[in-house]
This record gives structure tokens, sequence and C-alpha cells, in this order.
């Protein structure tokens, strides 16, 4: 339009570094390598027109762009689980990561309710003053967040990360309206909802629990009818899981996330690859980047060049890209002609 405009400058920064290089990606997006730095922080993106900055440049109405990091590999869907209090779904899910501490990892939510006995900070919630969580709120912290109960909940972009992040699979433990928040963000999930066997047994459940006063358990058994209501009606979640026998719901949860056939199908996290160092150059061909790390002798210099694949990239700001792939041209085949196979 021929003016400059600074814009605002979302998501998280990389750190400071020494040397970089720079590809613009189509038009929506810019590669920027991190020099002297690992293959899980080389790889970061500027995003100037993805559909995340568009949506944003609406909201601030004016110039946007976000800061994104690229992670190599693609984790999996995170678990979205959502049911009335007491019908045991934090049961279910410590059940879930006590058999299988290496696959999963929950989602620490922040909430402004004040901590049952054995509850404990960055453990169970991010317990939190409501003036500060709002302050949080405003300043986009907050993937999702919802009142329940009367109490603010929220689960935040970095809860989420730091679990994909540790190559473990996310649990998020939310009430519907969080999961119907997640569904229309750009977050990719799972949708289980739990239900009671009645209405009766789910009361009992809530008294037996003991943690709640009569009212709140009261308040909470006027929300359950609501939470019930629209957790069965289509659309939103993908399964439904009646929490009769406990042993028999936990064998279904197992069996729909394919759990009790053998531990063969379960992915494991790619290795680390490469690092770059501060001197490189790169050049892009298709939805690959070839990256020269540079000063070798000529027999040497397969070893020295990466390929950067970005056709299975995924996702972006706030906070991570997914599904890229780096690997070292000598992969392709032996010695430089690996470099004809880019084309
Ligand atoms: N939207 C949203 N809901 C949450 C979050 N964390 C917890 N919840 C929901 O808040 C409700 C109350 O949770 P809690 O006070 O721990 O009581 P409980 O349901 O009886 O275990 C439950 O439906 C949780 O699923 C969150 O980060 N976001
Ligand atoms: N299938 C079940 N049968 C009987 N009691 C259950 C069952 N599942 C959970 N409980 C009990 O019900 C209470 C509520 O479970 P909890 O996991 O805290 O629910 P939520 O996290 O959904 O609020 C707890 O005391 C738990 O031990």
């Amino acid at each position: 339009m021929g003016e400059l405009v600074v814009p605002i400058v979302l998501g998280i920064e990389p750190k400071l570094f020494m040397g970089h290089s720079a590809v613009a990606l189509s038009d929506d997006r810019i590669l920027v390598l991190k020099g002297n730095s690992s293959s899980d922080d080389c790889t970061w993106f500027l995003e100037v027109d993805t559909p995340f900055v568009r949506e944003q440049k609406k909201n601030f109405e004016t110039e946007v762009v976000a800061w994104s990091k690229g992670v190599i590999g693609t984790a999996e869907k995170p678990i979205v689980i959502s049911g009335p209090s007491g019908v045991g779904k934090g049961t279910l899910i410590s059940t879930l990561m006590k058999e299988f501490p290496d696959l999963f990892g929950f989602s620490v939510s922040h909430t402004t309710r004040a901590p049952r006995d054995k509850e404990k900070n960055g453990v169970h919630y991010h317990f939190t003053e409501k003036g500060v969580m709002e302050k949080e709120i405003e300043g986009g912290k907050f993937l999702e967040f919802a009142s329940v109960h009367g109490n603010l909940y929220g689960t935040s972009v970095e809860a989420v990360e730091v679990v994909a992040d540790a190559g473990k699979r996310c649990i998020l433990d939310i009430d519907v309206q969080g999961a119907r928040s997640v569904k229309a963000s750009s977050l990719e999930a799972i949708f289980i909802f739990i239900c009671p066997p009645s209405f009766e047994e789910l009361e009992k459940r809530l008294c037996a629990r003991g943690t709640e006063t009569e009212v709140q358990i009261q308040k909470r058994l006027r929300n359950a009818r609501a939470e019930l209501e629209q957790g069965n009606s289509p659309g939103l979640f993908d399964h439904i899981l009646v929490n009769d026998d406990l042993h028999t719901c936990y064998e279904s949860l197992k069996k729909l996330l394919c759990l009790n056939e053998g531990m063969d199908n379960i992915q494991k996290p790619s290795p680390r690859l490469v690092g770059l160092p501060t001197d490189h150059s790169v050049s892009k061909i298709d939805q690959k980047i070839l990256i020269d790390s540079g000063g070798a002798e000529v027999e040497q210099a397969s070893k020295n060049l990466y390929v950067l694949d970005l056709s299975l990239l995924k996702g972006g700001a706030p906070g991570r890209t997914r599904g890229l792939n780096m690997y070292p041209i000598n992969h392709l085949a032996n010695g430089v002609n690996g470099v004809k196979q880019l084309s």
C-alpha cells in the first residue's frame, strides 16, 4: 500500500541468535533458520498472512505478524475429555497416565477455584487469582477458557505445548464449553465425552468424593443436566463412553486409543537429527529447503547438505508449526548425487 506500518508481533519470539537465513514461503510466512542452534530450535516461522494472522488482523484492526516455532515430526492428536463433575474423568485420566507415563502428559489448566486438600499447584492446576487470570486472558495466553460452576478455568497455549515438546500425547480435562472452543481452534484433537450410568449414581459419586460442600454439589448437579444434554448432542464429541463399571470403561477408553493391541503400533517420537552452524546458506526447491552448512572438501560435501521438508507442514501460530522433516542429504543417496533427487 506504499506506507510503512509497524505491526503488532504476536507469539513467543526466538531467543537472540547470531546469524540467520530467511526464505519467503508462498505469500503467507517467512521461514527463519537460526544459526548456531540445534535441530529443535533452529526452525522458526514469521507468519504474515496465515489464517491465524488474518483473524488477528481483524481483531486488532491493524497489521499483525506472529512467530511460531517449527517442530520436527508430528505429535499425535491431543485428547479432550469432558463430562459432568463426579463422572470419573480424573480417575480415568490418572489411571491412563500411570499405566502409560511415557505416552501421555496432562495439560495443567489454570483455575480461580480454591485447591482441594490433596491438590498441588502446578500439578493438578495452576491456581490463580481472578484478576491475574483475567489479565492473562486479555493478553492472549489461553487456547480456551470458560466460567464453570462459578470459577474461571482455562488451558494455556503453553500447557499443551509443554506436553507435545516432551514428545507425549496431551490429555485435556475440560468442560463442554472448552471442548467447543478447542474444536473451533487450530488444535486438531480427539473429543471424548464421559457419561454417568444414571443421574442418581452421579450424585452418589459426587457426595462420596467429599471434596465439595452441599451447596457446591447441588450447583454441579444442576450444571450436569445441561452438560449431559450438550455432550450427547451430535457434532461435538467423537466418542461417548458410559462410566458404569470403572474397569470396563477404562478398557473401552484404551481400546479407542488403540492401546490394548500391544505396544508395537505406538509411534515413538522421531530422533533429533542435526544442528545448524552459524555459517550456512539455504535454497528453496518446491516444498523442500536445501541447507548447506558450508566449508567442506568436495568428497565431504554431501555430509554438509541437509533437506528441510515442509510438504507436511501443519498448523502455525500460536506456538508451534509441526510436521517438519529434516535429514542429511546422504540419507537419500551416497555422495553429492543425492541432490538430484530434490528436483
Ligand atoms: N473450559 C475448561 N474447563 C476446564 C478446565 N480445567 C478443568 N475444567 C473443567 O472444569 C470443571 C470443574 O473442574 P474441577 O473443579 O476440577 O471439578 P471436577 O469436575 O469435579 O473434577 C470440569 O468439568 C473440568 O473438566 C479448562 O482449562 N478449561
Ligand atoms: N466407575 C466408577 N464407579 C464408582 N465410582 C467411581 C467410578 N469412577 C469414578 N468413581 C469415583 O467417583 C468420584 C468422582 O470421580 P472423579 O474422577 O473425581 O470425577 P471427575 O474428575 O469427573 O469430577 C471419585 O470418588 C471416584 O473414585
